[in-house]
């Protein structure tokens, strides 16, 4: 568990939804509660569908599941309307977790003028020692839409819709001193599952037609804000999903909003590629494949790695590659990876110069250069979009 999960707040301090009082087994209008069961050894609740949980929400079915609890669609009787609730497991860091997620979602609420950009929670309550958090209903995550369509990737005028909705998300959170810190594909829904079909430009071995989805609305809204960390504390832990965590992390320099931005520059690569851009679960090749597609980690980040990641370096001044890799074949999955410019030229037509510059700004090795969330929304990329 990250040091900025574990910080505490009582539940008086953080509800700003309006919590009921815990809940008794009460027959409810449309039914009953189920009989009290056992948690799962993970500690997630055990449920069946069309059972209700409370007696103001039907389960209607499982929507995802993450490291802190499920996702269920329920049915709310009282509002008439669909909704998400996240059920979190009943294991204390996680339940300490949720409040933060709560009070973060509350705070990203106060201003009218960004609720488009992050999920709304309507209100939380605590079920058989469950936090239970209800949000509006979304749609399908970009991560899930890529995998639908065979990591077919978006097109590019799409790309920049999701990236400039994603960066005024992480420019506000920024602003308010947040930082996400778990920014991935899986972390931005949809806010429609509506889509439509259209012809792709590959086709099968059959020589036949392929067709692939699109969104019908371009419109996405960030989630998941269970890790987010406020910038007024020392921040040293290991923080992010893998693929996008920034070098620093990595290093042990210590980390700040610019982790966020990092973060962005994966994810915009993997929309237009379909592909993500740094698929490892080990350090040394991570940083391999940051030097082949980036180019060198710079030597003044080196020196200051911390004990444990100085072993991935020689003499102190360059990465341990490939003497350091584990097999070949780790050796040619970082050799086979493309330069950034290679790789969007590869991805992008019109918009390829723009595109790349924006991205080496996201993905400076130096968190102090790379780019602020505000500046990449004046770039160029956004600011003057290449006639189609
Ligand atoms: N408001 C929503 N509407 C529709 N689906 C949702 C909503 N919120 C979450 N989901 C689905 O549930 C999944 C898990 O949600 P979330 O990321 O908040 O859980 P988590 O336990 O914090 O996950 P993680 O392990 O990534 O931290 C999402 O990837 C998404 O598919």
């Amino acid at each position: 568990m990250e040091s900025s999960r574990s910080r505490k707040r009582t539940r008086q301090e953080l509800d700003g939804a309006g919590a009921p009082p815990p809940e008794r087994e009460v027959v409810a209008r449309g039914g009953v509660s189920p009989p009290w069961r056992d948690d799962d050894r993970d500690g997630h609740y055990v449920f069946d569908l069309g059972e209700n949980l409370t007696r103001r929400y039907k389960i209607l079915s499982k929507m995802g599941e993450g490291t802190f609890g499920r996702v269920l669609e329920c049915w709310d009787r009282d509002t008439r309307e669909y909704v998400a609730i996240k059920v979190v497991r009943s294991i204390r860091k996680y339940r300490d977790a949720a409040m933060i997620e709560i009070d973060v979602l509350n705070r990203l609420a106060e201003n009218e003028k960004y609720r488009p950009l992050c999920v709304q929670i309507q209100r939380w309550f605590d079920y058989r020692n469950h936090i239970c958090i209800v949000f509006e209903k979304l749609g399908p995550s970009l991560y899930d839409f890529l995998k639908r369509n065979r990591y077919q990737p978006f097109p590019v005028e799409l790309v920049r819709e999701f990236g400039r909705q994603l960066l005024e998300s992480v420019a506000y959170m920024h602003e308010l001193r947040l930082i996400h810190t778990d920014l991935k594909p899986e972390n931005i829904l949809l806010v429609s599952s509506e889509h439509i079909k259209v012809p792709s430009s590959k086709k099968n071995s059959q020589d036949e037609m392929h067709f692939k989805c699109l969104p019908k609305s371009s419109a996405i809204k960030l989630i998941d804000f269970g890790s987010t960390a406020f910038d007024n504390q020392e921040h040293n832990s290991i923080v992010s999903t893998r693929h996008y965590r920034a070098p620093e992390i990595i290093l042990g320099l210590g980390w700040s909003l610019p982790c966020d931005i990092w973060s962005v520059g994966c994810i915009l690569v993997e929309l237009c590629s379909g592909e993500a851009l740094f698929q490892t679960h080990e350090n040394l090749e991570h940083l391999a494949m940051m030097e082949r597609v980036l180019g060198p980690i710079p030597e003044h980040m080196i020196r200051k790695a911390n004990s444990s990641a100085q072993k991935y370096f020689k003499r102190g001044t360059r990465l341990n590659w490939p003497e350091g890799a584990v097999t070949r074949e780790s050796i040619r999955a970082v050799r086979k990876l493309h330069r950034l410019k290679d790789l969007v030229a590869k991805n992008a037509d019109h918009s390829r110069a723009s595109l790349a510059d924006l991205l080496y700004g996201l993905l400076r090795f130096e968190p102090s250069e790379r780019l602020t969330a505000q500046e990449a929304l004046d770039h160029p990329f956004f600011r003057n979009p290449a006639p189609t």
